[in-house]
């Protein structure tokens, strides 16, 4: 029997099964928790690789994820260049390849405790999505957002649905006081500093996924307890990780599984990169919903 050819879900098809970002949280929850288990847990997830393409300041990122517990496969691939102001092209642009992982054929393509102050450091793609995410599972009082260029921040206050959100003239008087910091820029030098910090603030920082690139400096990265989602990866890819030498105290799957504790009255650090898993869990809920006719 011939495989049944692919097919192609774009953004539009992405956007209406996956109406919620939050929607994937049970899956990423169990994802993590997987990856942190060693073989036990059914993941493999080689790390990834990164091309540079130095002579237009560009990196193709090859990503490889299975699940033998989702009983997914996928392969994402996803180019990241410094954004140039004048151009309409997006500065990630990716596709997941889902495969039948009994024969390899492929069957998909995908494209794309008490805080009460959010603060965002950037006004992109990412931007958006962690406020989706945040301020639908989490009450903030106030959310406050900062951004290189100051119009892309308006813009962002005004187009969001949901809570309204503060405009601030500089990322120091965006983060004084904030319960929950989250950084997705393409900074490749500190944005973020220690003496700005509340003790005790959670910082999700999601950019600098380069080894020398950084988003925080080094006091953030020494006076915090720091997760992340995978510790080879940190080691291999994360700027703010490696050349701050700062210690790693569990992946984010730990957590998840209890074997590491939430150590919620401490500053704290989430690094993340990104992993092919997530994508994988993503893909196939998208995949499944789609074949459903949901
Ligand atoms: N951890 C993960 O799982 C993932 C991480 N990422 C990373 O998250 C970050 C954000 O991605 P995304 O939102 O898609 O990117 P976008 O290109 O959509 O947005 C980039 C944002 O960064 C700002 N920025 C760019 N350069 C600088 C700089 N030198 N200093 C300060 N701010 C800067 C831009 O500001 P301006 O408006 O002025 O241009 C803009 O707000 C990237 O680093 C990306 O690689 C992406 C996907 C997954
Ligand atoms: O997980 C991901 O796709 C990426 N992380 C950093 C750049 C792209």
């Amino acid at each position: 029997m011939s495989a049944a050819p692919p097919v192609f879900l774009g953004s539009e098809v992405v956007e209406k099964h996956l109406h919620r970002a939050s929607l994937l949280i049970p899956s990423l929850e169990a994802a993590l928790a997987n990856f942190s288990s060693g073989a036990e847990g059914g993941v493999v997830q080689p790390m990834r690789t990164v091309v540079p393409v130095q002579k237009y300041s560009g990196f193709l990122g090859v990503m490889p994820a299975y699940s033998a517990k989702d009983d997914a496969l996928t392969t994402k691939l996803v180019t990241f260049y410094e954004h140039k102001k004048d151009s309409s092209v997006p500065s990630h642009q990716a596709i997941v390849l889902l495969f039948d992982p009994r024969n390899g054929s492929l069957k998909a393509f995908l494209m794309p405790a008490d805080s009460e102050v959010l603060c965002i450091l950037g006004a992109g793609v990412q931007a958006y999505s962690h406020y989706e995410v945040f301020t639908e599972q989490f009450s903030f009082k106030e959310v406050r957002i900062w951004n290189r260029t100051k119009e892309n921040a308006v813009k962002f206050a005004r187009s969001v649905k949901g809570p309204p959100v503060q405009v601030c003239s500089s990322a120091q008087d965006a983060v004084t006081g904030a319960d929950v910091i989250i950084t997705v820029t393409m900074a490749t030098t500190p944005i973020l500093f220690g003496e700005w910090i509340k003790p005790g603030a959670h910082i999700n920082a999601v950019g600098a996924s380069r080894p020398d690139w950084r988003e925080l400096n080094d006091e953030v990265m020494k006076n915090s307890v720091l997760y992340v989602d995978s510790r080879e990866a940190a080691l291999n890819e994360s700027g703010d990780v490696i050349l701050s030498r700062a210690e790693i105290f569990a992946e984010l799957g730990e957590v998840v599984k209890g074997t590491k504790p939430a150590l919620r009255e401490k500053t704290t650090v989430f690094k993340s990169l990104g992993m092919a898993i997530e994508d994988t869990v993503a893909a196939k809920f998208v995949y499944d919903s789609w074949s459903a006719g949901n």
